[in-house]
């Protein structure tokens, strides 16, 4: 009141003066703002931006999660906020809520949620971020490594920070192999974000000059589990080995690790752990519903055909245990026209196939993806409504990741498991243990279409698709074999016969390792000591064992990837960029199984190999382990699994020490004695024998020796291996060749100087005819000289020329065969040539020799004439 009685006048108007200060007032703060204002607009980009940071970095502390529901309560920076609403990422999940604001105050964070919680968000925020901060440019070099198990899960995380951080000016690498690498080295020195999986980039650290992590603030790695495991082991070592200690680490899965020896190898300080999920009733997401099926193996297919029959409009992935599985059954189905598209994904194919197939199966609506399990983490497909597991998953994470690729953020999705009688009681206990809720459904059997006989026709027209099916068989029997939980995965109970049927094979391939494991009972009954009766048991591999092998595998499966080249003194588990679990899938798999196989005989308990000789002939088609046989190292046990677990020379050695005994025990097996063996078996090689032209028998293999000692030898050949008669055999053997060899040289240079003398008559033949038609020619145009000139008519100035050229060729030939002639009476006199005089003799000879010499005796009498003649002269 009073201030308004103040402000007015005499009269109640406003009184003049006060209001002219008031505005007076007004005006010059406005004024000082905007010069405020103007100052600040003044300032270079990158203060502005410091005092920013600094702001933010003063909020970082404030940070209270309960009060977070959205991207923007975070305090980040302007340009990630504005690409998180680019991509309509505007509310937090409950992963992103609980870690993005330990991430931003430089915390190491180990986060574990269910899948399709959005994970990947939770830690490429604060990856922008942490660049942001620190004003990160080009020429700072590597700031960052995303590290993914798989190619598309890398390429996935890839696009989402493209997306995400557009509006940064960090650039940003995928590096996932399956390219050039010179072509990724040229860039990958300016990458301050470098997505990749672990083969790769080892790879690059160790080939690419330049490159370095030195700077490196922040390491993630996305389903952190996986990529700790054994199969990268020995890669993840090495990566670690080249990173700075100093640095922030995130670990990201839905399935974390707990081991704190992972932990401690990532040497992480004070980690926060954050398990969304883990008082949560179930581990799967609540949308998803999941059932499994009890099924006999050689239904599956039908139940499979059936399944996706009733599913036409639905987006379905299915997963398989083995590559081969997935390609002969890709194939099949595609044959059988179910009704919709099928894709297929795996570790065998080409890189750029496999992104057309990640695309495609992206864009698709309704769509069946045939995959192995390197679809079954991260992926990210929209809108797959099925997911079935066409064979039991390893163990339950692997169960949970692979039906997490259905009821993402949000969505439904379901989930079936096939399993085998077999396999139902260990897998569903695994499974419960886990928290996954699983129903069993039955099959409807008058809805299941019996696709047997059609499978049948196909492989009977088609070879290649037969060879395929017996890939798959073994593949799969393999897998099974080779899985590490045995309550659960047992090779003995699966009906092999049928199983070979129901691919469509008449005939069920041989499996060496079973047909060998399914003697070795009755070997344990025999080395039995206290009579006790033993049950005949199929004998499984420990764990260890399994996971040793799968380590060692990984190792060789890099080498093989690098081209057989190892750099001295790292150890790679993968190349190229090619996960662990694509790997799993290669050929070279089953190479190793078998060397596992035999490691396993080699043991003294294992049973003799007086099998063999029956197993060579018998009637089943093999050829993946007829492969397998070449190039097995007997010692693979002992010495690369030294290698496996990157065991320094002090413990190689310790080892070796432990076990003197095994060696000792076990006989060195000589050459001589191997050919012994051999001999006694009286072992007959083949013989190759094929017919000249003129019927003459010709012996091609083995080589009939042709020595004079041949007799001799075939009279003591009953005494068995005489090694200094061989050896003398062998030198008699080497002569012979030798000087079989010198008469065929012989033989062919006199040929040769014969043709070539041929030749140089004929040119000189022409020369002398050329002589003639060029005379007759200008005789000619004399006298048409009135009807003008055809050019037409004249000789082909090429061929004269060339005509010319070999004369004169022809004529130097001659000079240098005189010249030769020369030079052998001169090496003959005085047994050293004087280079410089025969230069000159040449010089003389070229012009003195013009005419060609035709004596009209055949070339044998030319050539006596003038070894005389040249007698004569000396
Ligand atoms: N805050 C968000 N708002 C909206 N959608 C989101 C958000 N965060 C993630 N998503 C979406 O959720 C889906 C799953 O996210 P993401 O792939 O990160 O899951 P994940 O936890 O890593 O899964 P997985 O364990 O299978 O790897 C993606 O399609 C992603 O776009």
């Amino acid at each position: 009141m009073g201030k308004t009685a103040d402000s007015r006048g005499p009269g109640g108007r406003p009184d003049p003066v006060r209001s002219f200060n008031r505005w007076k007032k007004k005006h010059s703060h406005k004024q000082s703002q905007k010069k405020q204002l103007r100052k600040q607009l003044k300032k270079p980009e990158w203060q502005v931006e410091r005092e920013a940071i600094s702001r933010l970095t003063q909020n970082y502390e404030k940070i209270n999660v309960n009060e977070i529901t959205r991207f923007s309560d975070f305090p980040l920076s302007k340009k990630t906020l504005k690409g998180l609403q680019e991509a309509q990422y505007r509310l937090v999940t409950e992963i992103q809520k609980q870690t993005i604001g330990l991430a931003l105050q430089g915390k190491d964070v180990l986060g574990a949620a269910k899948t399709g919680s959005g994970k990947t968000l939770a830690f490429l925020v604060p990856v922008l971020e942490a660049l942001y901060r620190l004003q990160w440019t080009s020429t700072d070099g590597l700031g960052v490594l995303i590290i993914s198990p798989t190619r598309e899960l890398a390429y996935q995380t890839f696009e989402v920070l493209r997306k995400v951080g557009k509006n940064h000016d960090f650039s940003a690498g995928l590096i996932i192999g399956g390219k050039d690498l010179k072509h990724e080295a040229e860039r990958i020195n300016n990458i301050n974000i470098l997505v990749c999986t672990p083969g790769r980039l080892l790879q690059h650290m160790d080939e690419t000059i330049c490159f370095h992590a030195t700077n490196l603030q922040m390491l993630v790695l996305d389903e952190a589990d996986r990529i700790l495991d054994m199969g990268f082991a020995d890669t993840m070592n090495a990566i670690i080995e080249n990173l700075p200690k100093k640095r922030q680490t995130l670990l990201f899965s839905a399935t974390q690790t707990k081991s704190v020896k992972d932990l401690a190898r990532l040497s992480l300080k004070n980690p926060e752990y954050i398990w969304v999920h883990e008082k949560a009733k179930y581990s799967t997401p609540a949308t998803l519903e999941q059932n499994y099926i009890v099924c006999e193996l050689q239904q599956k297919i039908s139940v499979l055909y059936s399944f996706l029959r009733s599913h036409l409009k639905k987006k379905s992935i299915v997963f398989f245990s083995s590559c081969k599985e997935v390609q002969y059954l890709y194939r099949v189905f595609c044959r059988l026209r179910p009704g919709i598209s099928i894709l297929a994904l795996h570790g065998r194919q080409q890189q750029m196939r496999r992104m057309e197939v990640y695309n495609e199966f992206v864009r698709k609506r309704s769509a069946v993806l045939f995959a192995t399990d390197i679809a079954a983490r991260g992926l990210d497909f929209p809108a797959v409504n099925w997911v079935l597991q066409f064979d039991c998953p390893e163990d339950a994470n692997t169960y949970i990741h692979r039906a997490g690729r259905t009821a993402r953020y949000k969505e439904d999705g379901e989930a079936l498991l096939i399993l085998l009688p077999s396999e139902e009681k260990g897998m569903v206990q695994q499974l419960l243990q886990k928290k996954v809720p699983v129903k069993e459904i039955k099959i409807n059997p008058e809805k299941l279409i019996d696709v047997q006989k059609k499978l049948e026709s196909f492989l009977a027209q088609d070879k290649d698709l037969k060879e395929r099916a017996q890939r798959c068989f073994v593949s799969y029997i393999r897998s099974v074999y080779l899985m590490k939980d045995k309550e659960i995965f047992d090779v003995s109970t699966l009906p092999i016969p049928e199983y070979a049927l129901s691919l469509g094979l008449a005939v069920a391939p041989r499996v060496r390792f079973l047909q060998k494991m399914q003697k070795q009972p009755t070997k344990e009954l025999m080395v039995s000591q206290d009579n006790q009766v033993i049950e005949p048991r199929a004998p499984s591999l420990t764990n260890d064992e399994v996971e040793e092998f799968r380590a060692y595998f990984n190792e060789k499966m890099s080498i093989l990837q690098k081209g057989g080249r190892r750099p001295e003194g790292t150890e790679y588990t993968l190349a190229n960029g090619i996960s662990d679990e694509e790997e799993e899938e290669k050929e070279d798999e089953e190479d190793l199984e078998e060397k596992l196989t035999k490691a396993k005989e080699s043991q003294p308990q294992s049973v003799p190999r007086t099998g063999e000789a029956k197993e060579a002939s018998g009637q089943f088609l093999d050829r993946d382990e007829e492969e397998e046989e070449d190039g097995h190292d007997a010692d693979f046990f002992t010495v690369k699994r030294h290698n496996v677990f990157g065991l320094d020379l002090q413990e190689n050695k310790a080892l070796q020490k432990k076990e003197p005994s095994k060696s000792s025990v076990k006989k060195k097996v000589t050459k001589v004695a191997e050919a012994k063996k051999v001999m006694k078996r009286n072992f007959k090689v083949n013989k190759k024998i094929t017919f000249t032209d003129e019927g003459e028998l010709l012996q091609q293999w083995p080589q009939v020796q042709k020595s004079v000692s041949r007799d001799a030898e075939e009279e003591d050949s009953a005494g068995g291996i005489n090694l200094d008669k061989a050896k003398e055999r062998l030198q008699e053997e080497d002569k012979f060749d030798k000087e079989e060899y010198r008469k065929k040289i012989k033989a062919k240079h006199r040929e040769k100087r014969l043709k070539e003398r041929e030749a140089r008559r004929e040119a000189s033949k022409r020369q002398a005819k050329l002589t003639e038609e060029e005379e007759a020619f200008l005789d000619w145009s004399e006298d048409d000289d009135d009807d003008g000139f055809d050019p037409s008519t004249l000789p082909d100035p090429d061929k004269h020329r060339s005509s010319e050229e070999s004369d004169s060729e022809d004529l130097e030939n001659k000079i240098s065969d005189t010249k030769k002639k020369q030079g052998m009476r001169k090496r003959n006199n005085s047994g050293v040539e004087d280079v410089g005089s025969t230069g000159r003799s040449r010089k003389k000879a070229k012009w003195e020799t013009l005419e060609p010499l035709d004596t009209g005796l055949s070339l044998a009498e030319d050539e006596e004439l003038v070894l005389h003649l040249l007698k004569s002269q000396s």
